[in-house]
């Protein structure tokens, strides 16, 4: 388990804004910070990474200190575990893709983790480009790659995906919530898209003027279904009402009707996560 407590006064266009948050992630699991622009989200981030400092406030990864401000405690950036994506992307200029990726390895004997991340985010055939000839889609699938070699005990994705096609940000998807359960990896994931947090998060803070003002799992109602984990199934159907709309899944052939919040977009076709714990 690890905590987040923080305490820092921002100032921004609209005068000053006390950041006031206290929220817990959870191994193996990806917990999202949901909320508009401006409300404190990046400055979270920046303050786990050790990048900016908090005016008070404890920061515990994994039960271990990075940050207390009773007992003056404040781990260095370079000494923190983190994976970072930032929106900025923050890639070294004059290294190669792959170049990218391999600086960024903690052991050097996992070399063939490089080619098979490469080859997961669809740049193995451009590995040898520098980042100035790359799209925004491309140095953003960099970033994240480059996040994951790391090995990290956290992960902390800022608008990781925003700008991917459907279909890749689908596939990304999928493998970065098989790869956090799998590796038992601590997730924060920090974006203003509503279907991505639904879909890739397993609990969610929604941040407003730097407090959170509510919390929850993904707001997907359903029954059991044979108890299976982690379901992606393919949107046939839609039927809405006034309360709801009645959703209907093809999950490797079975038909499932779920039912969710209106507020939720859904398209036809598109690909819908159902999350364990809804199960
Ligand atoms: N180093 C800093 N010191 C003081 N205030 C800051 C600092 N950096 C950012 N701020 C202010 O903190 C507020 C919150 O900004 P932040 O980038 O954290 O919001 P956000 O929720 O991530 O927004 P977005 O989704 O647009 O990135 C803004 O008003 C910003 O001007």
């Amino acid at each position: 388990m690890s905590q987040i407590k923080l305490h820092k006064k921002l100032s921004g266009p609209k005068g000053e804004m006390l950041l006031d948050v206290d929220f817990t992630l959870s191994k193996g699991k990806i917990t999202a910070l949901y909320g508009p622009s401006g409300a404190g989200k990046t400055s979270i981030a920046k303050m786990i990474g050790g990048f900016m400092k908090p005016d008070q406030g404890l920061i515990t990864i994994d039960n271990t200190i990075w940050y207390d401000s009773q007992h003056n405690i404040f781990k260095k950036p370079q000494d923190r575990t983190v994976g970072f994506v930032f929106q900025d992307y923050a890639l070294f200029p004059n290294m190669s893709i792959r170049q990218n990726l391999i600086y960024a390895l903690p052991n050097k004997t996992s070399l063939p983790w490089v080619s098979k991340i490469l080859d997961v985010m669809e740049l193995s055939k451009i590995e040898g480009e520098r980042p100035e000839k790359l799209s925004g889609g491309q140095k953003q699938r960099v970033a994240l790659a480059r996040a994951l070699v790391q090995q990290p005990s956290l992960l902390v994705l800022d608008e990781p995906l925003s700008s991917l096609d459907a279909q890749l940000k689908s596939k990304i998807q999928t493998y970065l919530k098989n790869y956090s359960e799998e590796r038992k990896l601590t997730t924060l994931l920090i974006s203003h898209d509503r279907d991505e947090i639904e879909s890739l998060s397993d609990y969610i803070y929604t941040i407003k003027e730097g407090k959170i003002v509510h919390q929850g799992k993904p707001e997907i109602n359903t029954n059991t279904l044979n108890n299976k984990l982690q379901l992606q199934g393919k949107v046939v159907r839609i039927e809405k009402n006034e309360n709801h709309q009645k959703v209907v899944l093809d999950i490797a052939g079975q038909t499932i009707t779920i039912e969710v919040n209106l507020d939720i977009q859904i398209s036809l076709n598109e690909t819908f996560y159902l999350n364990r714990d809804v199960c």
